[in-house]
């Protein structure tokens, strides 16, 4: 699309024209040393991804290719209107919510022998059938199932007539580039395309095109067909959990207008311009971090078995987010109900 800004462009372009969100200097650097005591433990890895996630795949293979795919098509909007009435999907004797519950409701499939990972299943399946498989065990049902059916139905339907039914076709195609996947992405299936204006530009975050990359290296564990040699350009991904974990940690900081909204829940709709900011400035602070911390690293000499990136910045700012929800409370996500994430 011409004019259209990388999402890397985007950020830095909204955060040097942000009106409601600032990022703090100071609380990036306490990130980057938050993270610099993990720098050569487990979890900036690329090995972590199956290591610390009981749902993800063990297997390298084309199977797991495929269920990361299915995965990140789905991959948005779990949030409820209130916390404590939310999907929750039981599996193997664990209860899942939020992003883990659509993992969990999708390994439940495959061991019920429904092949929800097959593009030839899932280009067909009907409401009812997507209903069944993403039913939760509380009376409140994952958000946007409805939408969730259409996507599956189109992107089932491309995958098919594209890539003979298989998303490790696409890979295949990408030439091992990270940003050759993520364009091949966007063009090839519409529901990823998460791009919008501010200021007169056009702007694009990606957040479920980069995270699908960011999960097929993961999966791939970073070999063969995985071994995506700018997999570093690939940046953070603008959620709505990342936004909250970086205020909590005082890297981010949101006017007294914007966060007495977010306080009172009330909506922002996708593309509107304080929705954008929390955004962009959420992935520009990432970048950020990413180059304190690298900064760090220098200095001190550190070594790691693997290149630092944002998308284990990310992965793992992502996880704190999970295991701190109570910390976390009195620091609101902003609500915007949309298939991008
Ligand atoms: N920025 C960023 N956003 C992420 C993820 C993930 C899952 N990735 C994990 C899986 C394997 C890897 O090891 C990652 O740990 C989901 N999301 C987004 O969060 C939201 C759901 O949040 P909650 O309601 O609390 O479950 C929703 O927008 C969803 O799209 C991530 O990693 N980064």
């Amino acid at each position: 699309m011409d004019g259209l800004l990388t999402p890397r462009e985007s950020a830095k372009f909204v955060a040097e024209n942000s009106r409601d969100v600032f990022i703090d200097g100071g609380g990036v650097r306490r990130v980057a040393e938050l993270l610099l005591a993990k720098a050569s433990g487990p979890e900036l890895r690329v090995g972590a991804w199956k290591a610390l996630h009981e749902l993800n795949p063990r297997a390298a293979d084309e199977a797991a290719v495929n269920w990361v795919f299915v995965i990140d098509t789905l991959n948005f909007s779990f949030w409820s209107e209130h916390d404590e009435h939310k999907c929750l999907v039981g599996y193997r004797g664990s209860t899942y919510s939020g992003y883990w519950s659509l993992c969990a409701a999708v390994n439940r499939a495959l061991d019920e022998g429904i092949p929800i990972t097959s593009a030839s299943y899932y280009a067909t399946v009907t409401l009812d059938q997507v209903r069944h498989v993403l039913r939760s065990d509380t009376d409140i049902p994952m958000p946007l199932i409805e939408e969730r059916h259409r996507i599956l139905n189109e992107t089932g339907k491309i995958l098919l007539e594209k890539f003979e039914g298989s998303f490790l076709n696409c890979v295949r195609k990408s030439d091992k580039s990270a940003q050759k996947l993520l364009n091949l992405i966007v063009e090839s299936f519409p529901s990823y395309r998460d791009v919008t204006q501010f200021e007169g530009k056009r702007i694009s975050f990606y957040k479920r095109a980069q995270i699908l990359v960011a999960d097929t290296w993961s999966v791939l564990e970073g070999k063969g067909d995985g071994c995506f040699k700018d997999i570093s350009s690939i940046t953070m991904f603008a959620d709505y959990r990342l936004p909250q974990v970086l205020v909590h940690l005082g890297a981010l900081k949101y006017s007294d207008a914007l966060l007495e909204k977010l306080l009172k829940g009330e909506m922002l709709s996708y593309g509107n311009r304080q929705e954008v900011e929390i955004r962009g400035c959420s992935l520009w602070c990432v970048e950020l971090v990413r180059d304190c911390l690298l900064e760090l690293m220098k200095k001190k000499g550190e070594k790691t078995s693997g290149e630092i990136n944002s998308i284990l910045l990310d992965y793992y700012l992502w996880d704190y987010a999970r295991d701190h929800r109570e910390d976390m409370k009195g620091i609101p996500f902003h609500r915007t109900r949309c298939i991008y994430y």
